[in-house]
């Protein structure tokens, strides 16, 4: 069973997050809810007014009729409104905190706890949850503190002793709301982490389904997901069985105070009331108190069947503030000339880790200059070349580009072309995956960046060349080939800064040395860093840097 977090630090930090993120629109909802009320007030003296009017005759009666009209179309409107006015309120805090999420996604650091399927799980479904508390919960909140007063106060003008009824009534309801709210507390949070756990696993598998049809592991994977499915379907069933009790509890409550309203009016008309009352009530002001009892509990009503709604946003509000900050933004610098690099003492420590990738390490790189990152596998070269991205963590020492600690710009991605190790395509053409790095570049740029990156053969053994369709995993592409499409990118981007990881890996010898005379080429006029196992790729650089023997 899944630890449910519920110091008072965390529902104070909790309550902050919420009330940050739901913004101020859901205070209008509420504000809208409350001249229903008002609204309902006038309704139940149109209706108690017109009733004593009838001995009267039509015309006497045509003023409440009409009251009556005015104030039932105006609490159509206002529940129209609030309704909107919550939506949008909800629309809008909803689309705040997804683009957060999404940035968090996209500016994070590689490796962490939160797998690819938890960002999505975190990006729909949980900021979903935030959907009926802004829309709905809060609104209702703010109504139902003011709403029932205002009823209050109109009945105790008509008759004081039904208002004391009223409120009398409201000690039982207020207990029975607060025991059916914090027993479906609980079941609600455990309902959504099994929701969260269940789309997340399922949005993950499906991501790295042929491995698992790879290793056989489909009766496994789809039996633990049989498994998620059933303890949501039972979390679901919990909620829903505390729902219908708290709900009947609550009905009850309500139904039981305008019956109480109800008979002491009746009793009072007829002069029967077995003890003493300071009042004797007359046709109309009884059907006032009688039409006006069910709004006394109405706003609670609403604030109990959105507190659902709360549960499911405080549960998300808990995921969604446990989720890495955004790495820090790019803020791109105009550098179009090769800029100087200069690594001081750098260290570079992943959280997870207890010895660092790279440790103190310094070079320079002087404009235009070509570095190799040589040394053996694990000692921090693709970490390195991440570090600029800003995708690695630095644990101390300074990274300078041209003079500008890189902590102040982020990232080099506005100036750099990268090819990575693991290169990550796109589904579509292979040209949609190249114009991705230029959208500009010209048919003759993209047939260099072809040729460079030796694409050549293998676009000429497809019929659509170029506009040969891949998905997003390359299948149907070799290893090399999707190196070469990613080599292509980074050679078609004009960018001043070339961050090149294992460029010639997996390749025979004679592809190699075609490479390398391309890569040779795409370094001039470029500052670039190589991270390399080959000698022969190290030769062409002005500088080696050795990894991995100090460490
Ligand atoms: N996201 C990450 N989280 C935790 N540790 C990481 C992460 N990325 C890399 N490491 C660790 O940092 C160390 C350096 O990895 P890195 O990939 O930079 O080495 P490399 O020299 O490029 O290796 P290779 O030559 O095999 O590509 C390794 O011990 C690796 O396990």
């Amino acid at each position: 069973m899944t630890a449910i977090p519920s110091t008072k630090a965390m529902a104070r930090a909790r309550g902050r997050w919420l009330t940050a993120a739901a913004g101020t629109g859901a205070g209008a909802a509420g504000a809208v809810l409350l001249l229903d009320t008002l609204a309902a007030i006038g309704f139940a003296a149109g209706l108690a007014g017109g009733v004593v009017a009838v001995p009267d005759g039509l015309a006497a009666v045509l003023p409440w009729a009409a009251l009556v009209a005015v104030t039932g179309a105006a609490r159509g409107l206002f529940a129209m409104a609030s309704a909107r006015i919550g939506a949008a309120a909800a629309e809008r805090s909803k689309a705040q905190v997804r683009r957060r999420v999404v940035e968090a996604a996209l500016h994070r650091a590689p490796g962490g706890a939160t797998t690819l399927g938890g960002w999505i799980t975190a990006a729909v479904d949980e900021v979903e949850a935030l959907d009926g508390y802004v829309a709905r919960f809060l609104p209702a909140r703010r109504a139902a503190v003011l709403a029932p007063l205002l009823v209050l106060a109109a009945t105790a003008i008509a008759s004081p002793v039904s208002a004391a009824i009223l409120l009398g009534t409201l000690i039982p309801f207020v207990i029975a709301m607060a025991l059916a709210g914090g027993a479906a507390a609980d079941e609600s949070r455990r309902q959504f982490v099994a929701l969260s756990r269940l789309s997340s696993r399922f949005a993950d598998r499906v991501r790295t389904l042929p491995v698992v049809l790879a290793f056989g592991a489909e009766q496994r994977e789809a039996k633990a997901l049989g498994e998620a499915a059933d303890e949501l379907a039972t979390r679901t069933m919990r909620v829903l069985r505390v729902a219908f009790l708290s709900s009947a509890a609550l009905e009850f409550f309500a139904a039981l105070s305008v019956a109480l309203v109800a008979v002491y009016c009746g009793f009072n008309l007829l002069g029967q009331l077995p003890v003493p009352v300071p009042e004797q009530l007359d046709l109309g002001r009884a059907f006032f108190v009688l039409a006006l009892a069910p709004e006394f509990y109405g706003p609670m009503r609403r604030l109990a069947a959105a507190y659902h709604d709360k549960q499911s946003a405080e549960t998300a509000a808990e995921r969604l503030m446990a989720l890495p900050a955004p790495l820090t933004p790019a803020r791109p610098r105009p550098i179009s000339a090769p800029p100087a690099l200069a690594f001081h003492d750098v260290t570079i420590r992943y959280s997870d880790s207890d010895r660092p990738a790279v440790a103190n390490l310094s070079f320079t790189a002087a404009p235009g200059q070509t570095i190799a990152l040589v040394g053996p596998s694990g000692s921090g070269k693709s970490s390195l070349l991440h570090l600029l991205l800003g995708l690695a963590p630095v644990e101390s020492g300074t990274v300078l580009v041209d003079g500008v600690p890189l902590d102040r710009m982020g990232t080099v991605a506005p100036l750099a072309s990268w090819a990575g190790q693991h290169p990550l395509l796109l589904a579509g053409s292979i040209r949609d995956n190249l114009l991705l790095a230029n959208p500009k570049a010209t048919p003759r740029d993209l047939d260099a960046a072809v040729e460079g990156a030796g694409l050549g053969p293998m676009l000429a053994r497809r019929p659509a060349g170029l506009d040969s369709e891949i998905d997003s995993r390359g299948s149907g592409l070799s290893g090399g080939e999707r190196r070469r499409i990613a080599l292509a990118r980074a050679l078609l981007k004009p960018a001043p800064l070339l961050l090149l990881d294992e460029p010639t890996a997996h390749l025979d010898h004679a592809s190699e040395t075609a490479l390398i005379a391309t890569i040779a080429g795409a370094c001039r006029g470029r500052t670039t860093l190589l991270a390399t196992h080959s000698e022969r790729v190290a030769a062409i650089a002005d500088q080696v840097v050795r990894l991995g023997d100090s460490q």
